[in-house]
């Protein structure tokens, strides 16, 4: 049997470079990798990706809330046996790292969603596909292949077209269905104001909508052309149906449930009641999230409401988390609070940017290297090790100034 692990990849590092002087393409460290981005990325790119909504208060009580957790380590504990799987909905997963949902990723390289969903297969980690995505929901399922992927709803307001997103994603393979709930309409967002930056009006990141024979059918009836021959009137109407018209409510959640029989998962959750009126509209899961900071500013930091939402709904159904993991300490934090698996957004983003497939395959390996190392040292053996016994609060004035 193999000895090969997630840890492997740091003596991979270090032979590479010492043996062959090949050094990694894209930094293992978290704190600069942001920076790296900014010099590989086009300057509008780079700030809708590393952009957030406002003064960016949320995203620094994101990074804040993690800080304010430390691990306690134990020592002297076998690691025989070390295991990072996860089971979510029945199914069995290598890490409990997911890959977020990420609009538009042409913009950033043109490895885009199809590239990066290849990745992901080749390191077992699942890709979630966005609604705004610059590639087809078809497109996107031949180059996950045997890889497991689900797929987020922008949900649009035509139940006709809704209907045929789910029977597209299910014909693909995609076996979760995730309701992004906290963007209904655009936030707030500063660094793309200024550079009046929307991709979507001029069709790119509504590839799913332009390549749907439903959404397609009905703009020509009603626009009297092609969506070829009008690129922005075609845009608009995407983005109406998805982005511009005001929020879902939870009777909704019927028709969804109707037309589609895998799991369902909420995610953009932040008050334990949400939570709690997610069980009781039958969801199977929930992502305890503020979309990266990127939505509604001044809101609370997201690991800070995990705990409550854990000890509310926890048992009953899957408590998932996202925004601001940058590390593999990180994983392990929202983990110990909770969380059965996490989702990771711009780090992986900025590793495409950078290197196209080989950038973002570095950026998983890195942060599923760290979480395995990390777990190793702190005594940690499986996930379900990772509770609240590993992990204390403790506030040091310090952690602000030392924020990524
Ligand atoms: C450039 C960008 C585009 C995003 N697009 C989507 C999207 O289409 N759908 C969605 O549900 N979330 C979207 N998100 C939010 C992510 O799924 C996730 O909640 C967030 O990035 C997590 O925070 P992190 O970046 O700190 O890891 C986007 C985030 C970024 C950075
Ligand atoms: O930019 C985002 O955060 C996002 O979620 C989004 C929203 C609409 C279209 C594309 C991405």
């Amino acid at each position: 049997m193999s000895d090969e692990n997630f840890g492997s990849y740091q003596s991979e590092i270090y032979g590479k470079g010492a043996l062959m002087g090949i050094l990694p393409s894209v930094t293992t460290d978290p704190r600069l990798l942001e920076e790296q981005a900014r010099k590989a990325l086009g300057e509008r790119s780079f700030n809708y990706v590393a952009g957030g909504a406002g003064e960016k208060a949320t995203m620094d009580s994101n990074r804040l809330a993690f800080r304010q957790w430390k691990l306690i380590p134990r020592m002297l504990r076998s690691m025989d046996g070390q295991d990072v799987s996860v089971e979510l909905f029945g199914q069995k997963y290598d890490s409990p790292l997911i890959m977020a949902p990420v609009g538009v990723q042409g913009i950033f390289h043109e490895d885009k969603e199809t590239g990066l969903a290849q990745v992901c297969e080749e390191v077992g980690v699942p890709y979630i596909m966005s609604t705004a995505a610059t590639s087809t929901i078809e497109e996107v399922a031949t180059a996950s292949g045997d890889g497991k992927r689900w797929y987020q709803l922008y949900w649009p307001q035509d139940n006709d077209i809704t209907l045929s997103l789910l029977k597209r994603a299910k014909a693909s393979g995609f076996s979760v269905l995730v309701v992004t709930l906290d963007t209904w309409s655009l936030a707030w967002r500063p660094a793309d104001l200024d550079n009046a930056y929307v991709p979507f009006l001029k069709g790119v990141g509504c590839q799913v909508g332009f390549s749907d024979p439903v959404f397609r059918e009905k703009f020509e009836k009603e626009a009297g052309c092609t969506i070829e021959e009008d690129i922005v009137g075609a845009s608009r109407a995407w983005l109406g149906q998805v982005a511009a018209s005001g929020p879902h409510t939870w009777e909704e959640l019927a028709f969804l449930w109707k037309h589609w029989d895998g799991p369902i998962v909420l995610k953009g959750i932040q008050h334990v009641e949400d939570a709690k009126m997610a069980l009781k509209y039958g969801c199977n899961g929930v992502v305890v999230s503020n979309h990266g900071g990127r939505q509604l500013d001044g809101a609370i930091g997201s690991l800070d409401v995990l705990p409550e939402i854990v000890d509310a709904v926890g048992d009953q159904m899957t408590v998932l988390f996202d925004s601001g993991v940058r590390t593999g300490v990180d994983i392990i934090k929202a983990l110990a609070l909770g969380a059965k698996a996490v989702l990771v957004g711009r780090p992986v983003i900025y590793g495409l940017g950078i290197d196209g497939r080989n950038g973002a395959k570095q950026v998983f390996k890195g942060l599923l290297a760290d979480l395995w190392q990390s777990m190793g040292l702190a005594g940690i053996r499986t996930v379900a090790e990772c509770d609240r016994t590993v992990i204390r609060r403790v506030q040091h004035a310090g952690d602000v100034k030392a924020m990524m």
